[in-house]
């Protein structure tokens, strides 16, 4: 039996502002994953039986063990739950990643949507992209930027409230649901995730405007920038958000679009303030770019947990971008910059 394929997966800029853990961006900067099962080749002396290779960012840290690389851990997860404890013999995959890792970009997110999107052409499940999703959750538990990576364009998200059961489910430590080989096999491992955790909408989006993403060359885990942020927010700042998310969904579809009220629509007090104590120069670059000091641009805010930047803007990307790099450089931080568009398609698999 033999048969080969290829899964796209895009990057993602999330939370846009006041969307923290809701509002996410599908970008133009893809993943791709070329795999083939062929029994006829013996992969037997690799870790899970798997052949892994990787090309892109970061080459020369991402592990290549099955067992302990995110894309085949996170396909590990869903083989398990479906009967197969390993990859069947013959598999190889090839990575090739340019999204940068810990920037704020979704690296996690399309190595996690592209796991999980293996898993089920290597084992024939047939789910669709909503059942996907769930077995995502188990892993990255913020829906944003995996809506973004798995659905593509311009994507809200709830969780739901899930059944006393489920929700037990759902609070499994991921130490359980990606395991090391060696861990003994677990219930949890046989149980399926549950059904419908979370919904997701896509929103238009005016393809006039543009992602300029300004990249720190320094990395900020998620986890990290999770552990920053407190537990509980005043009622003005709560409504703050609240307010400019309502107005931001639809002003990003206005044509043409309103730079103003894009701008003021992408404050936000939920999660920026506390994550400007870990990238240095961040407060200066949010107060410093504006409309009217940079004709073109719609808003600014922090990619995802960042460190990265996200301007969105009509016009004069390179001076926007540049005036970024600049602010940053001032505090000692060095930056590269791309211009972006959507990926409206979100992860794609080509049978080869
Ligand atoms: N293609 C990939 N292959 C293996 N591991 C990856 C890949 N992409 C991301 N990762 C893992 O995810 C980590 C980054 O995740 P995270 O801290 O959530 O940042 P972000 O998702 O913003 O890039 C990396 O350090 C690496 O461990
Ligand atoms: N809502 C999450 C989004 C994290 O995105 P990432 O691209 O930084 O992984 C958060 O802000 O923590």
């Amino acid at each position: 039996m033999s048969k080969s394929f290829t899964l796209v997966v895009p990057a993602s800029s999330a939370n846009i502002g006041p969307g923290f853990d809701v509002l996410g961006i599908g970008l133009d900067l893809f993943l791709t994953i070329k795999a083939s099962v062929d029994s006829q080749v013996d992969t037997s002396s690799y870790d899970s039986n798997c052949h892994l290779s990787y090309e892109g960012d970061n080459a020369q840290n991402v592990p290549l063990e099955a067992s302990k690389n995110l894309v085949t851990n996170a396909a590990l997860y869903v083989l398990r739950c479906n009967g197969m404890s390993l990859f069947p013999l013959g598999t190889r995959i090839h990575v090739n990643n340019p999204i940068p890792l810990g920037r704020g970009l979704g690296s996690s997110a399309a190595a996690i949507v592209g796991g999980i999107m293996l898993a089920n052409e290597i084992g024939g499940f047939g789910f669709d992209k909503l059942r996907l999703m769930d077995y995502c959750l188990m892993i990255e538990r913020h829906p944003d930027n995996i809506a973004a990576a798995m659905l593509g364009g311009f994507v809200g998200s709830y969780l739901n409230e899930l059944s006393e059961e489920d929700q037990l489910y759902k609070s499994v430590p991921l130490e359980y649901i990606l395991p090391k080989l060696s861990t003994p096999s677990d219930k949890v491992l046989s149980t399926q995730p549950p059904k419908e955790i979370g919904e997701y909408l896509k929103y238009d989006f005016n393809p006039k405007v543009k992602c300029i993403t300004i990249i720190p060359q320094f990395e900020l885990s998620t986890e990290k920038a999770r552990a920053v942020l407190p537990e509980s927010y005043t009622k003005p700042d709560i409504i703050f958000n609240l307010q400019r998310l309502a107005i931001l969904t639809l002003a990003l579809a206005q044509d043409p679009p309103n730079h103003n009220l894009i701008y003021n629509s992408m404050k936000d007090k939920i999660h920026q303030p506390y994550r400007a104590s870990l990238i240095p120069g961040l407060e200066n670059v949010l107060a410093s770019v504006t409309p009217t000091s940079d004709p073109g641009l719609c808003g600014i805010c922090l990619s995802g947990a960042g460190p990265t930047i996200l301007c969105l803007a009509t016009d004069n990307y390179e001076t926007i971008a540049s005036k970024v790099v600049s602010i940053f450089k001032e505090s000692g931080v060095e930056c590269t910059w791309k211009v972006l568009g959507l990926a409206y398609d979100g992860a794609t698999v080509e049978q080869n």
